[in-house]
Parts: C-alpha cells; structure tokens; sequence
C-alpha cells in the first residue's frame, strides 16, 4: 500500500520503515561522511575490510559529484528507493557534503527517498535545507535519556574546536538530540530512534528512553545490539543475546511502533536489506572514489606542475604555469601551458587560481599548502601530491588507477619540491 507524503513521495517503500517493502526495494548508504563529532565506546571506524558488516565499516569515502554518480549507476542496475547517508562518521560532522550529496540524488532523482542517521548533535542548523530538499526520514541515535548513563557511553563530544566529556558533554548531546526531534517533527519528517543496547551500562534504560521518545513525537524505535567491536571501549563487552533483546523490544513496544528487521548494515550498504553481500558493488564503488569530484561534469583535462616537464617537482605556489594535457584517442597529449595567478592576494588568489583550471578533473603536482589546495576541491579538482615521472602519472590519472604509490614520502611543504618551504597558503 502506498503512502504519499506532502512532497508526493511514496515513503511506504522504505525498507527500514516498511518490513513489506524490504522485500522489493533496496537502498543505498553513500559514504561522504568520514568525520565524527562524537566518540561512542562501541564503535570503531578504523576498518575498511569488504567482508566486514558491521555499522561504520566503508571501502571508499565519496565525494558528492562521486556519490551522486554511483547512485545513477546503482539504479540502472537493481531496485532502489532510498538513498541513505549513514556515516561512515556522522553526516553532520560533514554537513556540506551531506547536504550536497542530497541535493545532487534529488535534482535527478524527484521520487528518491533520503534518509540520514545521525547522532543529533549537529542536525538542528541543517533541518531547513533537508526540508526544503525533502530528505522524508532521519534516524538520530538516542543511547541514553540521563546523563549519568550518556557519561558512560560517550568518550567525548565536540562542538566547534571544544571537546566536552562525562556529564557535561553526555548532556550537551542529550539537549541537542531532544531539539532536533522537535524541529524534525514540526518540519514533518518521519523520525527513527535507534538505541545501542549495551549489556550492563543502557540495557535496563532502553525501556525508558522508548518511552520519552513516544511523548517527543518519534515514530518508530530501532533497538540495535551492540556488536563488540575490536579497539572500541567497549570490545569485550558481550553482545546482546536474543532473549534479552526479545524482551525489551517486547516492553519498548508498548510505548512506539519496533523496527524488528535490522540488519545493522555498512556504511556504503548497497542493495536489498537482506543482501549482506555488498562485496559485489565495491569495485563500482572504489571506481567512482577514483573519479573526478564532481563525475557529471565534463572536465577533459588534467594540469601538472613540472619545471622542464619530465618530472613531477614543482610546487602550486611557484610554478608561474601549468602543463595541460588531454587524452585523445587513448593518447596522452600536451595541449598547452596555462599561466598560474601571481603570488599575494591570499584565498583570492587561489580561487581565481581554480577559476583557470575548472576544466580540469585534477591536478597533478609536487606540493600544496592546505588552504589551496581547498579551494581546488571545492571546485571540483581532484589534487595529486605526488612524485616521480610526469608520462607515468598522468597516464595513470586518466585511466583511473591508483597515484597513491607515488604519493609524496615527505608531506611537509617544500622538502620534495623546489619550494621555499614557505607554504602556498
Ligand atoms: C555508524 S553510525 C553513523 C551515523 C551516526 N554517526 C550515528 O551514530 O547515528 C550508524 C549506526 O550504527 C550504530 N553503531 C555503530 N557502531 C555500532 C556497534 N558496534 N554495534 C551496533 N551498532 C553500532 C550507531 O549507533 C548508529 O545507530
Ligand atoms: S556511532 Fe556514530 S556518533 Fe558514535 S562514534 Fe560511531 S559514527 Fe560517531
Ligand atoms: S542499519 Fe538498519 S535502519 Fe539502517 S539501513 Fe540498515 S536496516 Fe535500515
């Protein structure tokens, strides 16, 4: 049955949401998200391994051009209805790409559903734009409603460049997760509560926050068992066993609706919730990690900072131009040296820089200050510090194989190139 929401959208063929619909469509976690606001003692993000499926767990971190490409790709092959971000840190840790990300699935995509799960702590400055784009469903994982219990959980919470820990910071998330439902609720999107259920330190208060959640307006509930996770705090702690965890789904299930189907699923999960497998899209995936930035745009070239041309040994800041080639019938051509900005002029100068080189999928070079290279980025330039000869590198760039091998050794500004060490910044 089909449930149309003021957006026009068929929400009843979420899978997460909708058991039925679990059984037809499938959905897509795009990992843009690699950076956490928060530090919970159950998860460890450090692990990249294909055949791990555990939440937090991703083989590639995409750009939004990137993400938004693979998810064209994805739904040409298999039924899918939702497009998900969940991590593999904390999408509002990473807002900008977030919402991007949601932005670039909508504008191609009108009937996508979008969803986001979130820990809350940074979701209330983004809630008008994630309307206005019609992300329908947010997950906020609420682990604790006192702050005694938050304590125990949470290693700490940053805010801005603060670190908060204990009480202090357990209650500065529990405000700000509380604030976000309510807006979330008043700009009528569907919220889920996911709590971790952690033997001995949250398993006799599930019950309770299932209960705060029913008045707060939440509309469905989602108690995960803890995976002990190798390296996280909470490693050694048991996992939850299925009696326990019938029981308080059982109690919780008085006060909301229970997610009874999940499946705790990898950040960059592909395909059908009962598909474990998401082995089968991670060469797709690692290809489009590898592709220009912003993948739909047409961007021939790639820009390479050499002094005679032979070697990669040049630094953005003094090289006055920059070799541009092009690839024409599998050939690799020099199509002709663009003039660079001159020195002074600070984030200027480095935007009007990218202005110059907006054709270009990257740009190859010996060294970078942080600030221009940024800015680069941002415009969708994808930037190669590396060294080692010129022929090889950028052959290897336009085929899309890995430049990582000749990644600089020294990464401190001006020891690999001719620079004066000075920075570009
Ligand atoms: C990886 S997080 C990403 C989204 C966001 N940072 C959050 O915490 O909601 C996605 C979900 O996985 C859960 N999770 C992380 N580590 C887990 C673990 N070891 N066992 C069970 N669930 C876990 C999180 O609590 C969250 O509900
Ligand atoms: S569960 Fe979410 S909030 Fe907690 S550390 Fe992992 S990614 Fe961050
Ligand atoms: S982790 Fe649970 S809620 Fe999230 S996509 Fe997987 S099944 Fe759905």
């Amino acid at each position: 049955m089909s449930k149309i929401n003021s957006k026009g959208l068929d929400t009843a063929k979420h899978p997460c949401f909708n058991k039925e619909a679990a059984k037809t469509y499938g959905r897509v976690h795009l990992p843009v998200a690699p950076a956490c606001n928060v530090q919970c003692n159950f998860c460890n993000r450090d692990y990249d391994c294909v055949n791990e499926s555990r939440p937090g767990v991703t083989s590639s971190i995409l750009s939004p051009g990137q993400a938004s490409w693979f998810f064209d790709e994805i739904s040409k092959e298999i039924p899918i209805s939702v497009a998900g971000i969940a991590g593999p840190g904390d999408p509002f840790a990473n807002s900008e790409q977030t919402i991007n990300t949601m932005r670039l699935i909508r504008r191609e995509h009108p009937d996508a559903i979008l969803c986001v799960s979130t820990n809350g702590l940074n979701v209330l400055p983004s809630i008008n734009d994630l309307a206005e784009i019609g992300v329908s469903h947010v997950t906020i994982t609420v682990n604790a409603i006192k702050a005694e219990i938050g304590a125990l959980i949470y290693d700490w919470i940053k805010v801005g460049k603060r670190i908060f820990r204990g009480i202090e910071g357990a209650t500065l998330l529990l405000e700000n997760q509380l604030a976000a439902i309510a807006s979330l609720k008043d700009h009528g999107i569907t919220v889920k509560v996911n709590s971790i259920v952690i033997p001995g330190i949250n398993d006799h208060h599930i019950v309770d926050i299932a209960k705060e959640m029913t008045k707060r307006g939440v509309d469905i509930f989602n108690c995960i068992p803890m995976i002990p996770v190798e390296g996280a705090t909470f490693g050694s702690l048991e996992e939850p066993d299925h009696d326990m965890m019938f029981d308080i789904k059982n109690r919780a299930g008085k006060y909301l609706p229970q997610m009874k189907h999940c499946q705790r699923c990898r950040a960059d999960a592909v395909g059908k919730l009962t598909d474990k497998d998401s082995s089968k899209w991670a060469g797709l995936m690692q290809h489009a990690s590898k592709m220009s930035i912003f993948p739909n745009e047409n961007r021939p070239y790639i820009a390479v900072a050499s002094r005679e041309g032979y070697l990669i040994n040049q630094h953005l800041g003094e090289a006055s131009s920059l070799a541009v080639y092009e690839q024409v019938d599998g050939k690799v051509l020099l199509k002709e040296r663009r003039i660079t900005t001159k020195p002074g002029g600070g984030q200027s100068r480095w935007e009007s820089l990218a202005d110059g080189f907006t054709d270009c999928k990257a740009i190859i070079l010996n060294g970078i200050g942080e600030r221009p290279k940024r800015v680069l980025e941002s415009k969708g330039i994808k930037v190669y510090q590396i060294e080692g000869l010129l022929d090889d590198a950028v052959n290897k760039a336009f085929n899309g194989q890995s430049l990582s091998p000749m990644a600089c050794r020294s990464k401190e500004c001006g020891v690999a190139c001719s620079g004066s060490g000075g920075g570009c910044s």
